[in-house]
């Protein structure tokens, strides 16, 4: 059994699970595949430039840094595949509960670096590159739902652009600054998403705001994220250390056992993302993993209220 499918499948191997259903969509599975997801991989490497980096805290609850700050945290094609190492790292990390994404230096991501676009943008590059980071990006997300507890939340201070908007969409929740903006500005680029931004999208604000925000380039600030559903918080500027209060936010959902933690995110996750019947099968076996566990037999003898 695989541990980490960076260059090969991920092989899972519960029958009518969430991770199942995703194994039979996997994009990436056939050797062909994998040979084209290996030559990208070479290729993005040819454009270096900072780094995505990963702080696994004893709290259970690691921080991912976008760190190209010269470039306003662009994604270099070095990052992009370091991205997907980090992803791995985070799918072996059997403490974590917890994931906090943000950008260095006070700005989350301007999206990909344009100097790296320029160089791969034959359409053939390009596809292998818009699969690669849905891929990743997709992994990000469902981290949960392949072994691991964690529940993630992009820290946006400064602007989220482009990709970068993207990258906010594959967490479960976003809390913004008061400074900060989440732009969708791939029209004015002449493209739509293609890191799975748009899909994402949709399931969180809904079709009609999500058409607003890439038809009309429109800027999300806190408050218009707050009434989209785009943004879960807002963090004041200057009110404390963002990180730290980003961390405490974050805690009230990482508390408390980590099966049930995994169990619960993977009946949300395939209730929004499977078809009743297949989502009923998932959640049933979720019941199962913690009927009876440990945190389920605790509470019984504690004879818990909850007042
Ligand atoms: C997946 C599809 C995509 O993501 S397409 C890419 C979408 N993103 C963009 O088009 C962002 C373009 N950049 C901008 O609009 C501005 O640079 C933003 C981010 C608003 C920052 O403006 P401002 O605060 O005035 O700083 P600046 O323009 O002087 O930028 C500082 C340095 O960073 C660079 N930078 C910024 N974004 C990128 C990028 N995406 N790729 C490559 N480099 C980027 C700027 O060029 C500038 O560099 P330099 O100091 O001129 O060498």
């Amino acid at each position: 059994m695989a541990l980490c499918s960076v260059g090969r499948p991920l092989l899972l191997n519960t029958r009518n699970s969430l991770g199942c259903f995703f194994k039979q969509k996997q994009t990436f599975c056939s050797k062909a595949n994998e040979s084209q997801e290996e030559e990208i991989r070479k290729k993005l490497q040819l454009f270096p430039g900072g780094s995505i980096d990963l702080q696994k805290q004893e709290s259970g609850i690691a921080v991912m840094t976008v760190n190209n700050p010269a470039r306003m945290n662009a994604f270099s094609g070095s990052m992009m595949t370091e991205l997907e190492e980090r992803v791995c790292e985070l799918e072996n990390w059997t403490e974590g509960k917890g994931l906090i994404v943000r950008g260095a230096a006070g700005t989350f991501c301007s999206g990909s670096d344009l100097n790296a676009v320029r160089a791969i943008s034959n359409p053939q590059d390009g596809m292998k590159m818009c699969m690669f980071m849905q891929k990743t990006l997709t992994r990000l997300l469902r981290l949960a739902c392949y072994r691991l507890p964690l529940i993630s939340v992009a820290l946006v201070e400064g602007k989220a652009l482009g990709g970068g908007a993207e990258l906010t969409t594959a967490c479960d929740f976003r809390l913004m600054t008061s400074d900060a903006v989440i732009q969708f500005v791939h029209k004015h680029m002449g493209l739509v998403p293609g890191w799975g931004g748009a899909a994402r999208l949709v399931r969180i604000v809904g079709s009609q705001n999500a058409l607003k925000l890439l038809a009309g380039v429109k800027k999300v600030d806190p408050d218009f994220g707050n009434e989209i559903g785009l943004a879960d918080g807002i963090l004041k500027v200057g009110e404390g250390d963002t990180l730290v209060n980003t961390e405490r936010w974050l805690s009230q959902f990482t508390k408390g056992s980590a099966p049930v933690i995994r169990a619960v995110k993977k009946v949300v996750l395939s209730g929004r993302e499977l078809a009743l019947d297949e989502a009923l099968t998932t959640e049933r076996h979720a019941f199962g993993t913690v009927w009876g566990g440990p945190a389920n037999l605790e509470a019984l003898a504690l004879k818990t209220k909850h007042k």
